[in-house]
């Protein structure tokens, strides 16, 4: 305990299966969020998740034995947990630290249901996301939400939100030593291509939605460029796309396939919005990248490790944390007002007045409106003698 009583720290992440068997109930869970699929009718939410899930699944399990049976996140994120606290001891800021993950153990409900135990006096929520997406920290944020609403013993903790934290000048020096890291390996330093590859999100997140996710990653590019002082070129891409709908370009296999075209033989792929390795790390990057990379003439392929606890890296999330202490509080409600004009995944419960749900529940009546009078058109009867009600 230290002049600011108990303190506890809930770091948030996605989370990933431990092995083979979890795959399929995680991909459930995840394609559950109606912050990762947004469909114009909740109800088809839980059969739509259920059906992806049975179809991906053994994709997915591939992809997880060849990179040993499971995600290394949760055990990297409890490193992350571990090297945080004791940075934190150093600083003189004793502090509890709490893995909250949003589709697999330690479920964010697990850390919340601890954390209320242990009767914090402040608690610094604290995503492992430097950017923020609607699709990650948006999602982990509205179920806090939820959460809190449901609880008055949650209500009674005084709490504060980091929202993002690409800027933070310790994350872009770790992201920074860690590049030249790599590219001083190659007998041509300078002549190394930096491609950073940002994990993707359908385009409609950003341009429909308002998702600040694709102007945070491409600030928190220039701004690592600008903390690496070197005359590299770089190139900014998205990987890791899933389903049909246009997602974030150009896409990573894309942007490969161009640079080879080019005559670019030394390459080095930098994972921009992870700070742990994972599957898109290990196994996408790695193993599939690679492959496109070396057909496509990039004979020369590296790619610079994720932070993990790297102890600059480390520092910056003790610095975030002891921030945060000091600045006023951040609510979860004014998270998305901060972010401007972000639109989460509108609320079911009709509310009357100028609401979002309100224009969501009428632009549905407006549609069977329209598919009733296009009925009628087409078989010269009215929907309600067409089911026999009439
Ligand atoms: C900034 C990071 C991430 C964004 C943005 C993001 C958006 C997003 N992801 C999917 C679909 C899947 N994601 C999966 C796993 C996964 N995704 C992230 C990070 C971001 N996702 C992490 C850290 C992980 C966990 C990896 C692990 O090691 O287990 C998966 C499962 C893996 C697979 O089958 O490919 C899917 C599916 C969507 C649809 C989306 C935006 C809407
Ligand atoms: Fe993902």
């Amino acid at each position: 305990m230290t002049a600011m009583g108990r303190v506890g720290v809930l770091l948030l992440n996605l989370g990933g299966p431990d092995k083979l068997e979890d795959v399929g109930p995680f991909l459930y869970n995840l394609f559950s969020d109606p912050e990762i699929i947004r469909l114009p009718f909740r109800w088809l939410q839980k059969p739509l998740a259920w059906f992806i899930a049975v179809r991906r699944t053994g994709k997915s399990q591939e992809n997880y034995k060849q990179i040993g049976g499971g995600s290394p996140l949760r055990r990297i994120t409890e490193a992350q947990g571990k090297a945080l606290q004791e940075q934190l001891t150093a600083l003189g800021q004793e502090a509890n630290i709490y893995v909250g993950m949003r589709y697999w153990h330690p479920y964010t409900e697990e850390a919340i249901a601890q954390l209320t135990t242990d009767t914090l006096d402040k608690l610094v929520i604290l995503p492992l996301y430097p950017q923020f997406s609607i699709s990650t920290s948006g999602s982990s944020f509205r179920l806090l939400e939820k959460l809190w609403q449901e609880d008055p013993k949650l209500q009674r903790i005084d709490y504060t939100v980091i929202p993002s934290w690409y800027k933070q000048p310790n994350y872009l020096r770790a992201m920074a030593e860690l590049i030249a890291q790599e590219i001083d390996q190659f007998p041509n330093p300078d002549q190394v291509h930096i491609f950073f590859s940002a994990h993707g999100v359908p385009k409609s997140y950003v341009e429909e939605a308002g998702d600040p996710y694709q102007q945070e990653i491409e600030e928190c590019t220039y701004l690592i460029m600008q903390t690496l002082k070197r005359p590299n070129d770089h190139t900014l891409a998205y990987q890791s796309r899933v389903g049909p709908v246009e997602w974030l370009q150009p896409y990573t296999e894309d942007a490969l396939q161009e640079l080879g075209a080019k005559g670019v033989k030394d390459l080095v792929v930098v994972p921009i919005s992870f700070v742990s390795e994972h599957i898109e790390t290990l196994q996408e990057i790695d193993i599939e990248y690679r492959e496109i990379a070396e057909e496509a003439g990039i004979h020369n392929f590296k790619r610079v490790p994720a932070p993990n606890t790297h102890p600059l890296f480390i520092q910056a999330l003790a610095d975030l944390v002891i921030d945060a202490l000091e600045e006023p509080n951040l609510k979860l409600s004014q998270v998305t007002q901060m972010k401007k004009k972000v639109k989460m995944y509108p609320p079911e419960a009709w509310e009357w007045g100028m609401t979002t749900s309100a224009e969501v529940w009428n632009g549905r009546i407006a549609m069977l409106g329209f598919i009733a009078l296009i009925i009628e058109l087409i078989t010269g009867q009215g929907l309600l003698h067409l089911v026999g009600l009439l």
